[in-house]
């Protein structure tokens, strides 16, 4: 199965290049208007949050009567909607729903599912993650910093297993650097 990123040398190296062309020679880190360049990267954190959303699901209560396509919901009804399972559903990305495929979000967000409402690893409501551009800026920063300087492989010992609450690697990401 084509699930984890780090192991695809194709991929990495994409990433790599992107991260060196736009700023090779800069230390210690990335601009911000550097980092709105990262088409490639920001594809590929997109796609693992449709596959690994670290929040799984979020409850929301109706404050009054509404009606949801053919439902009628009650006022205080307790709604949980999970993006676990809408970010998998081959209905609405396709039957390649359970690989991993940055270049679906080539487009970006919009482009990328046939239900722009089914993507919502920040949530999507009023409520949305205030931290959301926080989160992307940082792992773009991170990763912008380690690609710099290494180039990185999963080690034999990892093992797959990312299903938990939060959904982080189970046995944890043994990962081995590759000085450039
Ligand atoms: C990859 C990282 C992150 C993910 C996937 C994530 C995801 C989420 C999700 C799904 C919600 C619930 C939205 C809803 O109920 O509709 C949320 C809410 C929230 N997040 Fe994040 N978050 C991330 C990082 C952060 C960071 C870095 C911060 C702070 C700097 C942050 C602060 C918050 C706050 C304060 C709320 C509550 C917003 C409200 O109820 O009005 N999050 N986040």
């Amino acid at each position: 199965m084509d699930h984890v990123s780090f192991s695809h040398p194709y991929r990495l190296a994409r990433k790599c290049k992107e991260v060196i062309e736009l700023f090779g020679g800069k230390n210690p880190a990335p601009d911000d208007n550097d980092i709105a360049k990262l088409k490639t990267m920001t594809m590929i954190i997109n796609e693992t949050l449709r596959l690994y959303p670290p929040v799984l699901g979020m409850t929301k209560i109706a404050s009054r009567e509404i009606r949801l396509g053919d439902l009628l919901l009650p006022a205080d009804i307790e709604l949980v909607i999970l993006c676990l399972v809408t970010h998998n559903d081959p209905e609405i990305w396709g039957e390649n729903a359970y690989l991993f495929k940055p270049d679906r979000f080539a487009e970006g967000i919009t482009k990328a599912a046939k239900n722009t409402m089914a993507y919502l690893p920040f949530g999507l409501d009023p409520r949305t993650c205030v931290g959301s551009n926080f989160a992307m800026i940082e792992v773009k920063l991170a990763l912008s910093m380690i690609l710099q300087r290494y180039t990185f492989t999963l080690s034999q010992t990892y093992v797959h297993s990312p299903v938990r609450l939060t959904a982080p690697p189970q046995h944890g990401v043994q990962i081995i650097l590759h000085a450039l």
